[in-house]
């Protein structure tokens, strides 16, 4: 199953995607897209990330462009609109670009921003969607747990659907929940689930009401599915800031799961100045299809990354290629 490190490098794109709003402190993303038998794929670990950790994404590539994926259980995704950490009145505009979305994910905690930030862009959020929306929000592991109870307290008018890793370890996810519990408002585990050498371990642990699922960092397709089906909690399968074709890999993961009872967030190309695909996987009427994006020649050609940027690229999946080969269940 595993191709030969020149087959994968033969068919390899490094593109450089330029975004509309500044995420995660980035304002440009990169990634690599291979072509593989089953289609394009996508291997786009952060740029700070260190090779054990890029390994499992580049897993994942391989995963989604050499191995089918599994039945599809519903063609199309409900996504949710991603908020970054804009300014209150930015955010009709953000919301604008995901026409019929019910759901909106709201980044909070950013550094050198204040709760009373947080509150008013919630605020706008919860505005915009009116009653029937649902509102959930993402801190990134930023608060301590004093912090995370006082700021979901001050969010919970807003009536939250869950909030997002708001601590960093299993333990403080457990202990926030605790504490919390009063207030009705669930806790997803992100970083928990995929950064943790055992993705497992929060939800043995009980410390969190729902896991946030990722196809890149847990190593593909389908060793994702693996851990929805042993987690035994309700999923919401999320993404990268990949290009259409990394949300393609997200989208066949959420098109396997057994119960999807959460909005996806699998709408971020929306974030992007431009794709890689000409008819991108960006939401429409709330909802991305399951299929696998048609990548077009001339973007790839536009989009190119620099020369030394494309040698960094190459050299990262030649050492995560060594790393798979040893521990491939591919
Ligand atoms: O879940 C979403 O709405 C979009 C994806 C997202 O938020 C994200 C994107 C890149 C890196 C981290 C995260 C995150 O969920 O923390
Ligand atoms: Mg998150």
């Amino acid at each position: 199953m595993l191709p030969e490190l020149a087959d994968l490098l033969g068919t390899a794109r490094v593109v450089r995607l330029p975004m509309r709003t500044r995420f995660r402190g980035i304002t440009v993303r990169e990634a690599v897209l291979f072509e593989g038998p089953e289609g394009w794929t996508e291997f786009s670990p952060f740029v700070e990330y260190d090779d054990q950790e890029s390994a499992a994404w580049l897993h994942a590539a391989i995963d989604f462009g050499w191995r089918p994926a599994p039945a599809a259980l519903r063609d199309a995704i409900r996504v949710n609109a991603t908020v970054p950490a804009v300014a209150a009145a930015d955010v009709p505009a953000v919301l604008d670009r995901y026409p019929g979305a019910r759901t909106a994910k709201v980044k909070v905690a950013e550094p050198g921003q204040t709760l009373a930030d947080d509150v008013a862009r919630v605020r706008a959020v919860r505005e915009h969607l009116g009653p029937e929306g649902r509102v959930r929000v993402d801190a990134n592991a930023l608060w301590n747990v004093d912090e995370a109870e006082h700021a979901i307290h001050a969010l919970a008018s807003f009536d939250l659907e869950y909030v997002e890793q708001p601590c960093a370890t299993v333990d403080e996810l457990a202990e926030i929940r605790r504490r919390t519990r009063y207030m009705d408002i669930p806790i997803a585990a992100d970083e928990s689930v995929r950064k943790a050498s055992d993705p497992l371990a929060v939800a043995r642990a009980g410390a969190a009401d729902l896991l946030v699922i990722k196809a890149q960092p847990l190593g593909g397709v389908h060793s994702a599915l693996r851990i929805v089906a042993e987690a035994g909690l309700p999923v919401v399968v999320s993404s990268a800031l990949d290009t259409s074709v990394g949300i393609a890999m997200g989208a066949h993961l959420a098109a396997a799961v057994p119960d999807l009872e959460f909005d996806c967030g699998l709408g971020t190309v929306a974030l992007f100045e431009n794709d890689v695909a000409d008819s991108p996987l960006v939401p429409v009427d709330g909802a991305i299809p399951v299929l696998r994006p048609e990548v077009s020649g001339l973007r790839l050609d536009a989009l190119s990354a620099p020369d030394d940027r494309r040698d960094w690229w190459l050299d990262r999946v030649r050492r995560c290629y060594r790393i798979v080969e040893h521990t491939t269940a591919l």
